[in-house]
């Protein structure tokens, strides 16, 4: 039977360094989908907090999080959006922007993330000394519906393929042409 895929929308999340924007940018490469980078949206005030090495609080990402479901919501073919959405509250938030909203949830051990925070360390917004605040914050998604978990140790192109036969596998049969009336 003719299947169609229906436009998608991602949210590839996790904690800072895991690969989030990496594999971000080759989805929506490869699914022709816009990118909305989550981390353009915070406000300066967020920035500035990152920089100065205190963790951002619900109340810091409250506004955000809506804004980043307006973008989302604005884009009727599908996005692809990069959002740490540490907190189960946070994904709710964004899910009740777009309802079906699916998560790629990037898993990263601390030490990993570290590493990988600490050798960009000159190059961007979040200092290393926050890594361990992000795993504090993190709420495993598993468990949710519309999550994928990729390993983020993982070959981009091999996370890439992953999710995309995860679309497909959930993409629902064309539905039949309505009967003509008469
Ligand atoms: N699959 C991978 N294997 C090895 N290194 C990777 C992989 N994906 C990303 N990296 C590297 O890890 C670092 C962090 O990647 P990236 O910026 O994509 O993460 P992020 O989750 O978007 O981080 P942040 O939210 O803090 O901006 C980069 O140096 C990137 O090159
Ligand atoms: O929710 C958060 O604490 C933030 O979104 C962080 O995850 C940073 O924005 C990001 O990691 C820096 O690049």
């Amino acid at each position: 039977m003719e299947t169609r895929t229906e436009p998608a929308w991602l949210v590839v999340m996790g904690v800072s360094g895991c690969g989030k924007s990496s594999l971000g940018q080759a989805l929506a490469a490869d699914l022709g989908l816009p990118l909305i980078e989550g981390d353009d949206f915070h406000p300066e005030a967020n920035i500035r907090k990152m920089q100065s090495g205190t963790p951002l609080n619900d109340e810091d990402r409250a506004g955000w999080l809506i804004r980043l479901g307006e973008e989302l919501a604005s884009r009727p073919a599908g996005a692809v959006l990069t959002c740490s959405a540490l907190k189960r509250a946070y994904r709710d938030r964004l899910r009740s922007a777009v309802p079906g909203l699916r998560f790629v949830f990037m898993q990263i051990d601390k030490s990993e993330a570290l590493a990988r925070v600490q050798a960009r360390s000159a190059v961007h917004i979040f200092p290393a000394s926050l890594v361990d605040s992000q795993f504090q914050t993190l709420e495993s998604p598993v468990g949710e519906p519309g999550v994928l978990s990729v390993p983020a140790t993982a070959p981009l192109a091999q996370s890439a393929a992953q999710v995309r036969a995860w679309l497909q596998a959930e993409a629902r049969p064309a539905l039949p042409a309505a009967p003509a009336q008469s």
